[in-house]
């Protein structure tokens, strides 16, 4: 598992650390992880122009003790002060005493620059770059060097992943002591390019509960559902489908698509698009309404292509797990949710999660953390927030998000949320808690989506399709 902690537990863990270590130790490791990871992106150093970008706090304090151990491995570094009087004063002295310049004229040194370290602000920083920050960082992103963040992208928000204003957009971030919650979400994500952390000693004075965790490939193996020699379809577990209408088959018969790579032993369907549904997948049963009469069920999808057709009520008055989705979701009473004895799963993209809270779509996209824990505890149930980068919340606030590291930009395509749906529906009928099934389905589906794609434009099916290769690929050490 991958953590990220808020900056008031990073602060905290950072403070008990420093009280056991000589004073600047802390800096000092980071400088040296920084400088170290610099070289690794360099052809050489020796000669290698580099220039740091230093604001007022201590994220410059590290850039310029970076700059000071590469100027004396024979890098030529340039410091850009963006605040003089307050540049770190040990930093820049120390910078200066290992042959490093401060700048004249930014524009000048960063045209010729090989790499630029951004040391503009760190976890200290908020509400984007300020006005005399702009045109610097412009300038190092329009050159030809590579940008470097020190510990965050300068400009982002480091507690929720939202960009209010304008913020540098490095190639890679080297993040020290733990990953930051906005280095793990969109919107910026998009600024911090490949992540390296660094270690500071830090990990012994942060909480084991993180406040954001993100799957790898062990965790998932671990959680998908293996049958035991025992095992017949039922004890695999059944889910139900309860999607499609006259006009969206194909919502349908991409759910069940999903629905039986998920790991259920069956998959029942029940709904108008029945016809569609078994010429594509003869495995599937199809029952007549309603979804009561269908037979043993471990778990309901319901919502996919539904229109305005019945269904979700149905289902939310059984006593199982109930993952809701699309159309299922429009106008979705918090309190019939609330009431379930059973958990209830919402996958939500962007638009519905907006209509849901009643605010604006872009409200959401810039603030995703924020709107997954407030959905989360408007319906007492587990949210899946389906995005560039997908979170997962559970009901109790104390449980941490689960943000997606497989996503991919071709998933979104139409009908990729049907196939999502049915996995996640499978996974809970195969037992797994909703966090889990949520989390781990969509991270097989952004594998799956990438296995298929290889970079070129995928269909909903394919993904589907690739489910099976995906789940292979999460077991394979
Ligand atoms: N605390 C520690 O133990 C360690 C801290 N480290 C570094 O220290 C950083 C945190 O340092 P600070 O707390 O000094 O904070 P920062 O250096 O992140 O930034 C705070 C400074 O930036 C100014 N500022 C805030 N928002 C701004 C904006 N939008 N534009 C321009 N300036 C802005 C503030 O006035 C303040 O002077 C970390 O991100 C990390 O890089 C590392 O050296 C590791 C150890
Ligand atoms: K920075």
């Amino acid at each position: 598992m991958r953590h990220a902690y808020s900056v008031e537990t990073v602060r905290a863990a950072e403070a008990e650390l420093m009280a056991r270590v000589p004073e600047g130790a802390l800096m000092q490791r980071a400088a040296a992880g920084l400088a170290a990871a610099v070289a690794g992106l360099l052809p050489r150093v020796y000669g290698a122009r580099v220039v740091l970008l230093v604001g007022s706090g201590d994220n410059g304090g590290d850039a310029l003790y970076a700059g000071a151990r590469l100027a004396r491995r024979g890098a030529a570094v340039a410091a850009v002060l963006l605040a003089p009087d307050r540049a770190h004063r040990q930093g820049l002295a120390a910078f200066r005493k290992a042959g490093g310049q401060v700048a004249e004229d930014p524009f000048a040194v960063l045209a010729v620059a090989d790499v630029v370290l951004d040391g503009i602000t760190g976890i200290g920083g908020h509400g984007g770059l300020r006005p005399d920050a702009v045109p610097v960082a412009r300038a190092a992103r329009g050159s030809n060097a590579m940008v470097v963040a020190v510990d965050l992208p300068s400009g982002i928000e480091a507690d929720t992943g939202e960009v209010t204003g304008e913020a540098l957009r490095a190639d890679a971030t080297v993040t020290f002591g733990t990953y930051k919650q906005g280095l793990l979400i969109d919107p910026a994500r998009e600024h911090t390019g490949a992540v390296r952390l660094v270690d500071i000693g830090l990990e012994p004075h942060l909480p084991s509960v993180p406040d954001l965790e993100a799957l790898q490939h062990t965790d998932v193996a671990q959680l998908l559902p293996v049958p035991a020699a025992e095992s017949d379809k039922y004890r695999r577990g059944v889910v139900g489908v309860v999607a499609g209408s006259a006009r969206y088959p194909g919502a349908a018969v991409l759910a069940v698509a999903g629905a039986l790579r998920g790991g259920a032993g069956a998959v029942r369907y029940v709904g108008p698009a029945a016809d569609a549904v078994i010429a594509r997948f003869p495995e599937a049963l199809v029952h007549g309404w309603p979804p009561s009469r269908a037979g043993r069920v471990q778990a309901w999808v319901v919502g996919p292509g539904l229109g305005d057709g019945p269904g979700v009520q149905e289902v939310l008055d059984t006593d199982v797990p109930v993952l809701v989705d699309a159309d299922g979701l429009r106008g979705l009473d918090p309190d019939a949710v609330r009431a379930r004895k059973a958990p209830t799963l919402l996958t939500p993209h962007a638009g519905e999660a907006a209509a849901l809270l009643g605010v604006d779509r872009g409200e959401v996209e810039g603030a995703r953390l924020g709107t997954v824990r407030a959905l989360a505890a408007k319906y007492g149930a587990t949210v899946l927030l389906k995005g560039s980068t997908t979170l997962v919340a559970g009901p109790d606030e104390r449980t941490p998000v689960r943000v997606n590291p497989t996503g991919t930009s071709w998933l979104a395509t139409a009908g990729s949320g049907d196939v999502l749906s049915g996995l996640a529906g499978s996974l809970l009928a195969a037992g797994l808690a909703p966090l889990d099934a949520a989390s781990v389905a969509a991270y097989l589906h952004g594998l799956a989506a990438r296995l298929a794609s290889h970079d070129a434009p995928v269909a909903a099916h394919d993904v589907a399709t690739a489910i099976p290769r995906a789940w292979r690929d999460a077991r394979t050490p």
